[in-house]
């Protein structure tokens, strides 16, 4: 009885729904207003009280420059021939619906001639990604031709090339294009559309549009520094200003201004676009002589369809409260179907909010639809990010999607319409004196608001409730800092030395880090060998920047290929563990679990640390035969993870074979479990130690660790095997700063392995 009144169980009678104050979790909410059983539970909601609505539908129209004309003039003028013969007639009646449709002769238009640089500002939905592509694949300059270059015959262009922030963007983008054009992804090993993203590619025979990650176009720039197989690159969402993104602009920038010899004269158009970019400075960054002129500005007015934005008229004490209110309420006011997009800040909020969505809707009438969660963040294996994205299974059911800023831009939840947004996000901050990042929850910016509110009314009205006031709206910064003013640069510094340019400072960029940001990343690049001492880069180096995994992981498994250690099979697995995506481990909430769980989970553990529990975990799981799931669910690990991570060794094996780092291939699983004897375990840290060697840390007489460099005193992270225990020293894969300073991915290491290292000994 006692648990009944905390943690309601059984589904409730329609009078025990009466009352008006409800208990999920430690929140006491009242719902008084929409707790009642209703005759007819999903009309028409009355109108919210607490609400202003703010904006309704903008209209669709045009302003470009050069030159401005009328909405109906342009509409005559720019109505497109019926050209896609082969496309989803299904899918069509809805492209030609999208504001950018009566734009595409345009769009085709700026980019002819000698004009290479076109600048597309659209509202959120008004079509930039999925039609842009499709318009130009069909223009004469985006033919594939043979050219000469100095003494061979090469192929340049046929392809246009769509770059994501994220890879749940790519993905999710190249399916509804790849149906739209009549070629859908997965039915044939023939299409038009591709994508591909670290670990995961899908690039059929014949792609002509390939949606791909910014990480993955950097890695193709430093294979081929002239981009030979596309006609065309869109840099997508620019406005997000990641690392990577500056950086393809740089390179973007130095292909358009250099004398096109390594594409035999061909020039290679470039389409930057976003609904919220700052266009001054793109402009300006792209014009040398800062004519602004020289690069095409296209504004695109209008969404399909209107989004009311509603603000509350009061700050909110408790997000997590409101929030729960909030869906509730559009749930038993609103008509099905109409799912929900919650934006939160992290996975931990999201995993709250979920387990106290679930707990209470489990006590809904029957007369109410059901409540299906579905989280979204980005350590969720892609696999688990996909379900987002399907409709659910079972009819009289509306989805939740509660999701990270991963789904702020450029992706279309089908069947979302209704978004939620806290107002906040976790933001990533890079603290260049500590070495150190910190992972705090901040206001997100103007930019970031108007993103979130687009992700509703893309497949019909929408609305969005902000969980903050317009005046807090008004007082948010225009866009957020760009991410190399924030962020650890030592990929940026690698890619940059790779790609040949000595000096950094030398390079293009819209932003430049701060010196000491440079100066950390310098040193250490030099200290894994990927820099020689008068800072050139070295053939290490050069092998680190094509590495799919960050430059310490990587140096970690050039090492190991080393006859002094020989452990790269080990190596490849525990990498494959850390970077499969959610911990391989679940949190497990109660003592109770815990205790049942731990008989399980003690023949994982080792006692130097979450390295060689990693890799005991891969290998007892891989020699598994019989069910593996059972094995995962009994030991409480995550199955996806773990298919993720036999899929990432299976690529980092592959690449190991074709850099001769492997010399055959590994015998197939299932083997045999042997445990890694307390040696190898040793040479194995060591290993390790060549990539991490600068995050260590010490065991101080108050029993405190204090980093070696640095001298910051640092604690266990709960989830490490190493929570609670005392090590004469550390090695950690991790720092972050959440509430404390935290370092997690812990190993025991001894202290003179750490001055081998750091003196180049190792
Ligand atoms: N995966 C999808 N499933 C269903 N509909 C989709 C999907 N992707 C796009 N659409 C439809 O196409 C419309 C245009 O989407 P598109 O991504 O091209 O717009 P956009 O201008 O690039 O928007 P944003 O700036 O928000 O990325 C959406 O509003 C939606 O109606």
């Amino acid at each position: 009885m006692a648990q009944d009144e905390h943690r309601p169980k059984r589904r409730k009678t329609k009078a025990e729904n009466d009352t008006s104050i409800v208990k999920i979790g430690n929140k006491t909410i009242s719902l008084s207003a929409y707790l009642q059983p209703q005759k007819k539970p999903l009309e028409q909601p009355p109108a919210d009280q607490q609400y202003t609505t703010v904006e309704t539908q903008p209209e669709s129209k045009i302003e470009s420059e050069p030159p401005k004309k009328s909405e109906s003039d342009t509409r005559k003028k720019n109505a497109p021939k019926q050209h896609i013969s082969s496309g989803d007639p299904s899918l069509l009646k809805s492209r030609k619906a999208l504001p950018i449709w009566t734009h595409q002769n345009e769009i085709k238009a700026s980019l002819r001639d000698d004009n290479d640089v076109l600048l597309i500002v659209g509202e959120t939905g008004s079509g930039k990604s999925t039609q842009v592509p499709q318009f130009l694949i069909d223009e004469p300059w985006c033919r594939k031709k043979k050219v000469r270059v100095q003494s061979d015959t090469v192929n340049v262009g046929g392809m246009i090339a769509i770059t994501q922030p994220r890879r749940v963007a790519a993905t999710t983008l190249a399916s509804r294009v790849s149906r739209e054009i009549g070629t859908p992804l997965g039915t044939s090993r023939e299409g038009l559309v591709g994508y591909s993203v670290r670990f995961e590619h899908n690039i059929p025979k014949g792609t002509k549009i390939k949606f791909l990650t910014e990480g993955m176009l950097l890695q193709e720039l430093l294979r081929d520094p002239n981009l030979r197989q596309y006609s065309a690159v869109i840099v997508d969402e620019i406005h997000e200003r990641s690392v990577d993104v500056d950086l393809i602009a740089g390179f973007l920038k130095q292909i358009l201004l250099g004398d096109k010899a390594g594409r035999g004269g061909i020039p290679l158009k470039v389409v930057i676009m976003s609904a919220t970019a700052d266009v001054e400075k793109i402009q300006g960054f792209f014009n040398p002589e800062n004519l602004t002129s020289s690069v095409q500005l296209l504004r695109i007015k209008g969404r399909q369809y209107p989004v009311d934005i509603k603000h509350t008229t009061k700050p909110v004490s408790d997000i997590q409260e409101a929030l729960l209110k909030r869906i509730f309420d559009i749930h038993m006011h609103e008509p099905l179907p109409g799912d929900i997009l919650a934006f939160l800040t992290g996975q931990e909020e999201i995993e709250a909010a979920q387990r106290l969505i679930e707990e209470y809707s489990a006590t809904l009438a029957s007369d109410v639809p059901k409540l299906l969660v579905c989280p979204l963040y980005g350590q969720l294996s892609i696999q688990a990010q996909q379900d987002a994205f399907q409709p659910a299974k079972k009819g009289f059911t509306r989805k939740v999607v509660l999701a990270t800023n991963i789904a702020e831009t450029s992706v279309t939840v089908p069947g979302v319409r209704y978004v939620i947004d806290c107002g906040k996000a976790k933001v990533k901050q890079f603290r260049s004196q500590l070495g150190m990042e910190s992972l705090l929850a901040k206001a997100i910016s103007k930019s970031s608001a108007i993103q979130r509110t687009g992700r509703a009314g893309r497949e019909g009205p929408g609305k969005c409730y902000r969980l903050y006031t317009s005046e807090t709206y008004d007082s948010l910064r225009d866009a957020d800092l760009p991410e190399i003013l924030r962020n650890d640069v030592l990929g940026a510094v690698l890619t940059i030395k790779a790609r040949g340019i000595n000096n950094v400072l030398s390079f293009p960029l819209m932003d430049f880090p701060d010196l000491e940001s440079v100066e950390k990343a310098l040193i250490q690049l030099h200290f894994l060998g990927a820099l020689a001492d008068d800072g050139s880069i070295t053939e290490t180096g050069k092998k680190l920047a094509l590495f799919p995994v960050s430059a310490p992981y990587g140096r970690v498994l050039l090492a190991a290929s080393e006859p002094q250690y020989d452990c790269l099979l080990e190596v490849i697995d525990i990498i494959a563990c850390i970077t499969a995506g959610e911990n391989i481990f679940y949190q497990l909430q109660s003592e109770e679990a815990r205790e049942e769980v731990e008989e399980y989970r003690k023949e994982l553990y080792r006692r130097e640390g979450d390295i060689l529990t990693y890799l005991t975990t891969m290998q007892r799981y891989a020699a598994e035969n019989a069910d593996r799931t059972g094995w995962c669910r009994k030991r409480k690990v995550n199955t996806r993870t773990m298919k993720q991570a036999l899929n990432i060794r299976k690529q980092l094996r592959g690449i190991c074979l074709k850099e001769k780092m492997l010399a055959e291939p590994p015998p197939p699983d299932p083997q045999p479990f042997v445990p890694m004897s307390p040696e190898g375990a040793a040479q194995l840290l060591r290993c390790f130690l060549r990539g991490f060697g600068t995050r260590c840390a010490l065991l101080a007489p108050d029993s405190s660790y204090v980093t070696v460099q640095g001298k910051h005193v640092v604690a266990v992270h709960p989830s490490s095997a190493l929570h609670g225990r005392k090590r004469e020293s550390i090695m950690f894969l991790e720092h972050v700063f959440t509430q404390r300073s935290y370092v997690k991915k812990v190993s025991a290491v001894q202290a003179d392995w750490i001055v081998e290292v750091m003196e180049g000994r190792g």
